[in-house]
């Protein structure tokens, strides 16, 4: 694999269910994500976006394939060795931001850190606090937050680790407008000035036009590899998808 690559899988397989009650939802996927680029996965409902996402994140198990995140062949690891990972060369962005509730904004940002005993970097975690505007939030709990800001803690949270790839589905679904802009542009400068790489699912055009690439998935294969698309490109290929 060549080391520009975060992230390549190949004849990846996952089904739900066994015998005549069994889905296929990825159906022999190959695909490649390159380091520093933000691509969006897109696709019909029930194609297979959101298990594709936790199966490249190692949240869940393929049937059949192999993926490798940069040297590390996740399907090879055993459960244990597989949340290590995890929770140290992955970040993850939910549409429930998926907080602790009874944590303060800073206490959720670090709990990467108190589970694993390591010691964040006190100047990366300062950057990103300012980066998201977060700085005189850090006492809140997430009951005292607005949903946008919610889901900036966890995009801090996400990135304190410095991960290798960042994993979000649906970081925009709850969030209005404005604040789901704010993330995006936030993912998108994450990319562009701290080198990070995104792997986003979403359902929205405008979303994914921030992106450097986007894969189309329809019946859990990947149909159209769009580069730099555009928000008319974007909504004329699902256009399409849709009539197919
Ligand atoms: N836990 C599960 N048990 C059984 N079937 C499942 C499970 N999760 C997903 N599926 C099925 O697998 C297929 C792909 O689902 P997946 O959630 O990956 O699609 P998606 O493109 O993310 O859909 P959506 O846009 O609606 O979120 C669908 O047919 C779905 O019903």
């Amino acid at each position: 694999m060549s080391s520009t690559m975060a992230i390549s899988a190949t004849g990846l397989v996952k089904r739900y269910g066994v015998g005549d009650a069994s889905v296929t939802a990825l159906a022999r996927v190959d695909v490649e994500l390159g380091k520093g680029a933000f691509t969006v996965v897109m696709g019909p409902s029930g194609s297979g976006k959101s298990s594709l996402l936790h199966c490249l994140a190692g949240l869940d198990h393929v049937d059949e394939g192999t993926i490798r995140l940069g040297d590390i062949e996740l399907t090879a690891l055993s459960d244990k060795e597989l949340s290590v990972v995890r929770r140290k060369r992955i970040g993850f962005v939910f549409q429930s931001f998926n907080l602790m509730p009874t944590l303060t904004a800073e206490q959720n940002i670090l709990l990467p850190f108190d589970l694993d005993g390591a010691a964040p970097d006190r100047d990366w975690f300062d950057l990103v606090v300012d980066r998201l505007g977060l700085r005189d939030r850090l006492g809140h709990r997430p009951s005292q937050l607005s949903g946008g800001q919610q889901q900036r803690v966890a995009c801090a949270r996400a990135l304190l680790t410095k991960p290798d790839v960042i994993f979000a589905d649906e970081p925009t679904g709850n969030l209005d407008t404005r604040s789901g802009a704010e993330v995006l542009t936030f993912l998108r400068e994450s990319v562009d000035s701290l080198g990070q790489t995104v792997v986003m699912v979403t359902h929205d055009p405008i979303a994914a036009a921030h992106a450097d690439r986007a894969l189309f998935l329809v019946d859990g294969a990947v149909v159209a590899d769009l580069p730099d698309p555009t928000v008319e490109v974007l909504v004329d290929a699902l256009r399409k998808l849709e009539t197919a």
